[in-house]
């Protein structure tokens, strides 16, 4: 039967690596400015009450350290959360909205590419 373990490309690196592979991209890409570290409630108003549960590539990066993720799919769901957070405070036009938006869909191609 096929394994649990998702589809890998030849020379088969465990979920693990593609996430570390993954990760490294996002934090290097010229867009991910907004996204690197936790927002600082203070200086931005009403982005506490707004956003319920805060995420950011670094705290990604830690819990990557901290093997707080169990597969692929745990850490997309919190790559996807950086974003949906975006797009819930970010209008779609601004500075920060249109680089939610490149990092969403480089995420989901680079996604789709390493797990061929
Ligand atoms: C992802 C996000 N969503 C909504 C608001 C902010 C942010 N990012 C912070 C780092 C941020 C990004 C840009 C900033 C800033 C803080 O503080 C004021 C100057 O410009």
């Amino acid at each position: 039967p096929v394994s649990k373990k998702a589809k890998m490309r030849d020379g088969g690196t465990d979920e693990l690596d593609v996430c570390q592979q993954l990760l490294g991209e996002l934090e290097t890409h010229q867009d991910a400015w907004p996204f690197l570290k936790p927002v600082n409630p203070k200086s931005v108003p009403g982005y506490k009450k707004v956003v319920k549960k805060p995420m950011d590539l670094s705290t990604i990066r830690e819990k990557i350290a901290n093997k707080q993720y169990s597969c692929l799919e745990s850490f997309t769901d919190d790559v996807n959360l950086v974003f949906d957070n975006c797009e819930r405070f970010n209008e779609d036009d601004s500075e920060i909205g249109k680089a939610g938006h490149i990092m969403r869909r480089f995420f989901n191609k680079r996604r789709a590419e390493l797990l061929k």
